[in-house]
């Protein structure tokens, strides 16, 4: 399967890359980066600490569409956006882990998921999709006495808050509640708050030095509490998930999936 990596010089781009080559029947179709970046021309492969591939880095995105059966996207939400409209036209397979979407952003991708096959998931490890079903069920669980809290803490590259993962697992809770997330999250909190409401769901966001990734869940009641958390050491396990997906694309129908799907957790 040929795969091709939009953003191959970022942080997952590179770990994209080393996976595809490390993959069985896979191999790097290209690989691209936005205008005047300075990997334009580079080896993808090369930038990635592996043998070089004859591969250039390319502004170029409907060439490497061109070249490739899936897509891997883990860029910035403009832009993704962009790669998906690019996909449903030339019914490529695609693969999203890029996070900080808009409500917008997210229904121009269920939108060109009409026309192809579209996996998008803010989270590609096992472990972060096994917590999503299990904080589901403890919150259908534990009921309304239970007060969810979501503590996050991620490197201090990362752009978006709460992580898409943060809201996922938010997400999760509010299913397991029979609730909308957007009608109970609480993101913010400063100054005279006033106690805690009863049913929010409420978000912590810490960010510094290099940490990959790491989630936790809270449910705390009066004389009790449980925690369900994940912890990332390695983006490898992202980019295993996100060419684990990749191939699952292969011969299925268009429209919208998550990891879940993939992983058959669904
Ligand atoms: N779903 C998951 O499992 C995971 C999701 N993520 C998400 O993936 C995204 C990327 O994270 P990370 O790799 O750390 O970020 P980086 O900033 O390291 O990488 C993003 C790369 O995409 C490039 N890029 C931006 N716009 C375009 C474009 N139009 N065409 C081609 N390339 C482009 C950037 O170039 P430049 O720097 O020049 O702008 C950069 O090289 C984030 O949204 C993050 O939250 C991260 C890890 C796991
Ligand atoms: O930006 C990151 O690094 C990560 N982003 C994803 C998110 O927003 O949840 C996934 C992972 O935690 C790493």
């Amino acid at each position: 399967m040929k795969i091709a990596v939009m953003g191959c010089a970022g942080r997952m781009g590179r770990m994209l890359v080393q996976e595809i080559h490390a993959a069985d029947g896979c191999t790097l179709a290209g690989g691209t980066e936005p205008a005047g970046s300075p990997f334009l021309g580079s080896d993808p492969a090369l930038l990635a600490g592996l043998p070089a591939s004859g591969l250039s880095i390319t502004e170029d995105v409907a060439a490497v569409f061109a070249a490739a059966d899936a897509v891997i996207d883990f860029t910035s939400p403009a832009a993704t956006v962009a790669h998906a409209r690019l996909a449903a036209e030339t019914g490529t397979a695609l693969v999203v882990g890029t996070t900080g979407l808009s409500a917008d952003q997210t229904a121009a991708i269920t939108a060109a998921a009409a026309s192809t096959v579209i996996m998008m998931a803010p989270n590609m490890s096992v472990g972060v999709n096994l917590l999503f079903a299990l904080t589901q069920q403890v919150a259908a669980t534990l009921g309304i006495d239970y007060d969810i809290e979501i503590v996050e803490m991620h490197h201090r590259h990362k752009v978006d808050a709460p992580s898409g993962t943060a809201l996922g697992l938010g997400r999760a809770a509010a299913r397991g509640r029979g609730v909308d997330l957007d009608a109970v999250k609480e993101t913010v909190r400063d100054g005279v708050t006033g106690p805690r409401e009863a049913g929010k769901i409420g978000f912590a966001t810490l960010r510094g030095g290099d940490v990959v990734g790491d989630h936790t869940v809270i449910f705390a009641a009066d004389g009790e509490r449980v925690e369900l958390t994940h912890k990332a050491s390695n983006r490898g396990v992202f980019a295993k998930g996100a060419v684990r997906a990749a191939r699952w694309t292969d011969g299925r129908s268009p429209g919208l999936y998550s990891m879940m799907d993939v992983l058959g957790l669904n």
